[in-house]
């Protein structure tokens, strides 16, 4: 059973709800779940659901059938995210955990660290204490090995993942360790549970190598228990009768998991396959299922490594591993992002009374918003506003320290207002972020689409779904300024004859029907959008340049600044031109080039590039 308490509830109030519940001798567990506060019970007293109807302060029961309670979906409704240091498990961003099996020196653990955090890991993983089959293998080098975890932190900023095996490690590892890992042959030591559950550190709880479902959802009940949620569920294979692969790995208890609890999960295709070969491929699939993390083995030397060498990938391997899931990862909405620990620090080091907030279009809900999210995760806090000059303006003034803009789309093509924006204000880009756009057409509950009247969408919404509209040519098209706020005022006008075209979480949000789902005209429908700020801040590894420029109007003059680029050898992956305001014909062009400009070897292109031109701005590197 839950109780959802009054969103004005008073502290006295909430004091009162607590010392009832202690009188009737139950357990309970007070979470924030979609904005409200609500009271798990988890052992019954002697009182009956409906008797708490009538107390101050309580305005719902609602009962938990499930007998996993405090991670069951029902208690909580909303993803967790479990946050290590700087790193979120359970958000929009792909988290991948590498490292190798078991931690065997300092040069060796040092050496993988970083190779593995130069691919795009951010989370380093390795066994100090192993529990292995035979008590004649390597059992790792117990503290010794939790020191050496420590100073890789150290070094490197990653944080450690590490392999719990007994009560008595538990001051160890709050001391050296950021993640502590429930071995699968430990996910039923219910005394180790038990103390992980005291533990304040999150903890990766792996599927027992024979356990079903439930069973493994019961030991992370244990955990969440003793008042630790910072739970992550780990599926590493199951024992079948099939001898190809050393464990089959069940992916399909993570859409299964997704709909009995908000618990994040960790795939460790690993152990799952222990062979090489086979991982890369499980890895792809488990991310293409919705998985929220990744727990890979790599080894610079596999080959004499001193546990699992067979399933280690060799380094490069798991740098082509990670492309790969960089251009799986936003087809199921998610990012892989090679800058997350560069972006977490840029963030958190900024002065504490800093704004760290990113102004979008719309409402919440929106395509920007979500780019948003993907790009900072939950370090930054998105800001709604009501058009895309409110962004440029907000973060000029400094009200927002970024903007989210879309710039174009694989379908409808280029936002020109904000090309013409980053002409106007002297901004910065400073990195950029794909995500794809699957569109749904929204309405009030009850409506259906023979009575839809008028569609509302912001224009590039409309082109990316004109055939699917084509269909109904009863539907009028009205432009509006964000996907979240055209379901916004059709939610407004109360109205079953208008719709919004939208994206299903701004659906849910708005607590909306979905008429239709995947309405873009083609599933490859991505938009490109440009972060931007006043100045850059921090170093980061440039892999482009935006620059605008004009020529003047006389014959060849964009050719001989195209000359320029091509002299160098400089690619550019975008080439837009936009009318300058009050010169009738003349035009600004705006480039995106595959290079650094400010690098060394540059410099004399500049100069070349700042001759032929009239006018030159870098608007950003990133
Ligand atoms: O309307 C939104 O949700 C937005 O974030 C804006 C926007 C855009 O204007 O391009 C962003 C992505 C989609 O292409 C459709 C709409």
């Amino acid at each position: 059973m839950k109780l959802i308490l009054d969103t004005q509830i008073t502290p006295d109030q909430e004091s009162g709800v607590q010392t009832l519940l202690e009188r009737d001798g139950c357990i309970s567990c007070t979470i924030t779940d979609a904005g409200q506060k609500v009271i798990g019970i988890v052992k019954k007293g002697s009182r009956k659901p409906e008797d708490y109807l009538g107390v101050p302060g309580i305005v719902q029961v609602l009962p938990v059938s499930t007998s996993h309670k405090l991670v069951s979906r029902e208690f909580k409704t909303q993803d967790t995210r479990v946050a290590i240091n700087n790193v979120v498990v359970g958000g929009d961003r792909i988290v991948v955990i590498a490292g190798p099996c078991a931690v065997e020196s300092l040069d060796q653990a040092m050496t993988i660290a970083k190779q593995v955090k130069r691919y795009g890991a951010v989370l380093f993983r390795g066994g100090a204490y192993k529990p292995r089959s035979s008590p004649y293998s390597f059992q790792g080098l117990e503290e010794e090995g939790l020191k050496i975890l420590a100073r890789v932190r150290e070094e490197t900023g990653l944080g450690v993942v590490t392999e719990m095996t007994s009560p008595s490690q538990a001051d160890l590892m709050e001391q050296y360790v950021d993640v502590v890992q429930i071995g699968a042959r430990n996910m039923q030591n219910f005394e180790l549970l038990k103390c992980v559950g005291k533990m304040k550190k999150p903890v990766v709880l792996k599927r027992g190598l024979a356990a079903t479902i439930q069973e493994w959802l019961m030991s992370a009940e244990y955990i969440a228990a003793g008042g630790n949620t910072d739970i992550i569920l780990c599926e590493r294979g199951i024992r079948t009768f099939e001898p190809y692969t050393r464990n089959t790995l069940d992916l399909s208890a993570i859409p299964v998991l997704k709909k009995l609890t908000h618990l994040p999960i960790v795939i460790d295709p690993s152990h799952a396959t222990g062979i090489r070969e086979k991982v890369s491929p499980m890895a792809r699939a488990a991310v293409a299922a919705g998985a929220d993390a990744l727990m890979i083995e790599v080894h610079h030397d596999p080959d004499n490594a001193l546990s699992d060498g067979p399933q280690s990938l060799y380094p490069e391997q798991f740098g082509r591993l990670m492309r790969d899931i960089y251009t799986i990862a936003p087809v199921v909405g998610k990012q892989l992002d090679f800058d997350y620990l560069k972006k977490s620090e840029l963030i958190h080091d900024l002065d504490e009374n800093a704004v760290k907030t990113a102004a979008f279009i719309g409402e919440f809900g929106a395509y920007s918003h979500k780019a948003a999210l993907a790009y900072f995760g939950d370090d930054i806090t998105p800001v709604p506003m009501k058009g895309f000059k409110e962004i440029f303006a907000a973060v000029a003034a400094g009200r927002a320290e970024y903007g989210v803009i879309p710039l174009e789309n694989s379908l409808s093509g280029s936002i020109h207002e904000n090309f013409d924006l980053l002409q106007e204000y002297d901004l910065k880009i400073i990195g950029e972020i794909t995500i794809r756009i699957q569109h749904a057409l929204i309405a009030h509950k009850g409506a259906v689409k023979d009575n839809i009247k008028q569609v509302l969408a912001p224009p590039p919404a409309l082109t990316q779904c004109s055939n699917y509209l084509d269909q109904y040519p009863w539907m009028e098209r009205i432009p509006v300024a964000a996907t979240s706020q055209a379901v916004k005022q059709v939610k407004d006008s109360n109205d079953a004859g208008f719709a919004a075209i939208a994206s299903t979480m701004a659906a849910k949000m708005f607590d909306m029907q979905i008429l239709d789902e995947s309405i873009e005209d083609d599933p490859r429908n991505y938009t490109r959008f440009a972060v931007i700020a006043k100045e850059y801040k921090g170093r980061k590894k440039v892999a482009k340049t935006s620059v605008i420029f004009s020529t003047g109007n006389k014959p060849g003059a964009l050719f001989e600044v195209m000359k320029i680029f091509s002299k160098y050898d400089v690619n550019l992956v975008k080439l837009e031109s936009r009318p300058i305001h009050g010169k009738p014909w003349e035009y600004m062009f705006y480039a995106d080039l595959e290079a650094d400009i400010e690098k060394n070897e540059l410099a004399p292109m500049r100069g070349l590039l700042e001759e032929k031109t009239e006018t030159f701005r870098v608007l950003g590197r990133y």
